[in-house]
C-alpha cells in the first residue's frame, strides 16, 4: 500500500495559488477545485489527499500529524508559533503585518506608555513585539475588523494585515510601524519528514520548480 501525503490546504485567499502551484506539479486538483461541501479530497492517483481547513488552522492540524503538509500565511505560522518545518517560501499572499492607528499616534511612538491598548487577530505576535521593547501591552482579541479598534475607542493601536493600504486609508489610520512581511510558507510535520520523506522532498523540489520557472 503507497504512503499517502495528507495536505492541508487554507480555505480562502491563499486556496487558488495553492492550488495552482499543486497543478503545476502535476498533481491533479479537480476535486478540490469543486469540492462541494466535502472537506476531504483526493488526486485521481489517491496519492495526495487534501483537506479544507481554516486557515488559521493549518499549523494545527500539520503539527498533531493529521496533515503531512500545509500551506499558511507567516502571519498565521508565527501566531501558531508550532514546532514545524518551514521548508518554502511560496512567494504568493505578499502583505505585511502592520501596527496602525491614527496618524495622531505616531508622536505617541517610542514612548512606553503603561498597558497600551492594541487590537488584534494575533495576540502571540503582539505580545512578543511589544515585549521586544519592553512594553506590556493590554491585548484586545477581535476576528475581524479590526480597524475598527482606535475609531470606536476600543483600542489605542493595532496589530493587523496590510496588503494595499486601502482598509487603512478608508478609515483614516495609517501604518505606524512595520512587524514582518507575510506570503504563504509551505511547512512540514517534523515524524512525516522522516516516515515519508522520499515523497515529501520530491514534492518540494516540484514545487521549487514550478516557483522558478514562475520567477524565469
Ligand atoms: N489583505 C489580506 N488580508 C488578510 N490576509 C491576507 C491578505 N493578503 C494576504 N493574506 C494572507 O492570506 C492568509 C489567509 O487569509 P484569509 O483572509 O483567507 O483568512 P483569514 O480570514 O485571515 O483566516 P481565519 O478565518 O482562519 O482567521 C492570511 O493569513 C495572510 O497570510
Ligand atoms: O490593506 P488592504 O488591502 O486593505 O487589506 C487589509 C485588510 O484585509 C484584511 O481584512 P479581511 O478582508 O480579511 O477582513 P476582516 O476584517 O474580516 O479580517 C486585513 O485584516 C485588513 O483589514
Amino acid at each position: 500500500m503507497q504512503d499517502v501525503i495528507t495536505i492541508a490546504l487554507a480555505k480562502g485567499r491563499l486556496a487558488e495559488k495553492a492550488i495552482a502551484v499543486l497543478e503545476k506539479c502535476g498533481i491533479d486538483c479537480s476535486q478540490v477545485k469543486d469540492p462541494g461541501r466535502r472537506l476531504v479530497l483526493r488526486d485521481e492517483t489517491g496519492a495526495y489527499q487534501f483537506i479544507l481547513v481554516k486557515p488559521s488552522d493549518v499549523p494545527t492540524y500539520v503539527d498533531s500529524g493529521v496533515a503531512d503538509i500545509g500551506i499558511a500565511g507567516k502571519d498565521t505560522l508565527m501566531e501558531e508559533n508550532r514546532p514545524l518545518y518551514e521548508m518554502l517560501d511560496l512567494g504568493f499572499g505578499r502583505c505585511r503585518l502592520c501596527i496602525a492607528g491614527f496618524p495622531d499616534a505616531a508622536q505617541r511612538r517610542g514612548i512606553t506608555v503603561a498597558n497600551r491598548r492594541v487590537a488584534t487577530k494575533y495576540p502571540n505576535i503582539a505580545r512578543s513585539f511589544y515585549a521586544a521593547r519592553g512594553e506590556t501591552i493590554d491585548i484586545i482579541k477581535l476576528n475581524g475588523s479590526v480597524e475598527l479598534g482606535p475609531i470606536v475607542g476600543l483600542a489605542d493601536e493595532i496589530l493587523d494585515i496590510v496588503e494595499s493600504g486601502k482598509t487603512l486609508k478608508e478609515n483614516g489610520l495609517v501604518v505606524l510601524e512595520e512587524v514582518c512581511p507575510v506570503s504563504a510558507h509551505l511547512v512540514v510535520n517534523r515524524v512525516s519528514l522522516k516516515t515519508k520523506g522520499n515523497k515529501i522532498k520530491a514534492l518540494i523540489a516540484q514545487v521549487r520548480a514550478a516557483l522558478e520557472e514562475e520567477q524565469a
